[in-house]
């Protein structure tokens, strides 16, 4: 099953419901490279000793990795960890999540900043590129378990929206509006 996002509803309900459209309107991972959103799926069983996952590792200098379990007992300061992850922001640097176990939403904002909600389950991983806006979420199963991966020492800051000044904003904004010139259509 390939990665599955689409189109965010407007309603204010719940954020740990789905918030399809209707109809629903479903996001390609072609749709989602153009807006430098990167996705592999691997196999979550294998994460101590994956050939694949390693290859990715090594081709992006991710030498940094953790792991993290997010429940109530294992993550301090829980509840505001999730308001914060599901306050709209950027960073600096990529964000590079592998899911192993339970599933998420990632919610990213497109060209026209539409939300596009992206469902993470065990075995996706994917890499959202510097300087887009974008939160999370858990869904309605209420856990997840990521890997986080890092080039060098990392750096979890999030800066909110707005951050247009931002240097990783206008490095980001620049990289996708110059895209399809760059890449002709085919
Ligand atoms: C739970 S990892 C995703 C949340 C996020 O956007 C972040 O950590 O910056
Ligand atoms: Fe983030």
């Amino acid at each position: 099953m390939a990665i599955q996002a689409w189109f965010m509803d407007e309603s204010s309900e719940d954020q740990r419901l789905p918030h399809r459209r209707n109809p629903d309107e479903p996001v390609s991972i072609d749709y989602l490279a153009e807006l430098g959103v990167l996705y592999w799926k691997l196999n979550p069983k294998k994460y101590e000793d994956d050939e694949e996952l390693n290859e990715i590792r090594q081709a992006r200098g991710y030498n940094y990795m953790d792991l993290l379990d997010l429940c109530p007992e294992k993550v301090a300061n829980y509840e505001e960890k999730l308001k914060n992850f599901y306050t709209e922001h950027i960073h600096g640097d990529e964000e590079i999540r592998y899911c192993l176990e339970g599933s998420g939403y990632f919610d990213v904002r497109d060209k026209k900043d539409r939300w596009i909600r992206i469902w993470i389950k065990p075995g996706d991983l994917i890499i959202l590129p510097a300087g887009i806006y974008h939160r999370f979420t858990l869904d309605t199963t209420d856990y997840i378990k990521l890997m986080r991966l890092f080039i060098g020492e990392p750096v979890w800051t999030a800066y909110n929206r707005p951050q247009e000044e931002h240097p990783a904003r206008q490095g980001y904004v620049e990289s996708i509006n110059s895209y399809g010139v760059a890449q002709p259509a085919h």
